[in-house]
């Protein structure tokens, strides 16, 4: 590119090394109940190439978004942000020593299970565990689902994770200025005076999705380590249709149906087989970075979103 051309920052542009939420694995006490709330309740495809009794969720061209490993506990594994090249990788890795942040490369083997050109693990300072990653395989058939939802991934990754933590403002900062998440914004969610202050809900994002992390300030955190990964469906018909499966299949819903105030998105809370949520929504705001400012909302939606619904027996 010439000196002389002036070309605008593309809209939305968050100048991090981190390009979006690739993939979440997680470890499972009971796969036979994720295979039933994962392909007859909420409709993902069953993604190829799994290996010891693994179970993938396919959404797109990904082989899988989600992968689910059979074990003792129900937790976190990784949450596998992705970078666009190998150079985007060294800068990462170079910025997370640079941090004081130990870093992990992972070999071959464990690169190719992933089915990912290379990739790198770290934790993250509130305690999860992070992996780096580039050059994803792709899968070209058909993304068949089973109930015929599409999903709404491609440049802007998989959705959201919500991690619980204790020290908020650490993390927070880990991601802004170690890695150039840009923050999003909060929500101060009220506790009983015994309690003490509100609980802090902070939103970050590598791209126009309004946020693809958010932090949930907590006074002490445990396993599963997720509060709860949001997918989007590409209609409203798609998600209205789930949470008629979640109802015929007796699945206990966190949440109704609302619209949220910040990403503007149309979704509901089911609970899944792990004890942590899955947010199912359509309708997310597309952010322009060249408008944005960090907000803060003091309602956490429009309408709907009652939680009141989860307590119940
Ligand atoms: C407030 C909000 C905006 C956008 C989102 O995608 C989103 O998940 C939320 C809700 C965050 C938060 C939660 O996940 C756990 C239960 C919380 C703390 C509530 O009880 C209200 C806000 C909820
Ligand atoms: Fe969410």
């Amino acid at each position: 590119m010439s000196p002389m051309s002036s070309s605008p920052a593309p809209v939305g542009h968050v100048p991090s090394d981190v390009h979006s939420l690739g993939y979440v694995r997680v470890r499972v006490t009971d796969p036979e109940a994720w295979r039933r709330f994962a392909f007859d309740v909420v409709g993902f495809a069953e993604g190829p190439g799994a290996r010891d009794g693994a179970l993938r969720l396919r959404m797109d061209e990904r082989p899988y978004r989600l992968e689910l490993v059979p074990g003792d506990t129900d937790q976190v594994l990784a949450t596998g942000w992705e970078v666009r090249d190998h150079l985007a990788l060294d800068r990462v890795r170079t910025a997370l020593e640079k941090h004081g942040t130990p870093v992990e490369e992972l070999d071959e083997t464990a690169c190719a299970a992933r089915g990912v050109q290379a990739a790198l693990a770290a934790t993250d300072p509130g305690g999860t565990p992070l992996e780096f990653f580039c050059g994803p395989a792709l899968d070209h058939s058909p993304v068949v689902t089973p109930f015929a939802a599409r999903f709404v991934t491609g440049g802007l990754g998989l959705g959201h994770v919500v991690v619980p933590v204790h020290d908020a403002d650490t993390v927070h900062a880990f991601y802004t200025e170690v890695l150039g998440f840009a923050p999003r914004g909060r929500m101060g969610v009220p506790l009983p005076p015994e309690a003490g202050g509100p609980l802090w809900v902070r939103f970050l994002s590598t791209s126009r999705r309004h946020h693809t992390l958010a932090v949930m300030g907590v006074p002490a955190t445990e396993p599963p380590g997720l509060v709860h990964i949001m997918v989007e469906m590409a209609a409203l018909d798609d998600v209205g249709r789930t949470l008629d499966r979640v109802a015929a299949h007796g699945v206990p819903l966190s949440s109704t149906l609302g619209r949220h105030t910040n990403d503007k998105i149309v979704s509901f809370y089911v609970r899944t087989p792990g004890g942590w949520d899955l947010e199912v929504g359509c309708d997310g705001l597309l952010v322009d970075e060249a408008e944005y400012v960090a907000e803060e909302i003091t309602a956490d939606s429009y309408w709907g979103h009652d939680w009141s619904v989860g307590q119940r027996g």
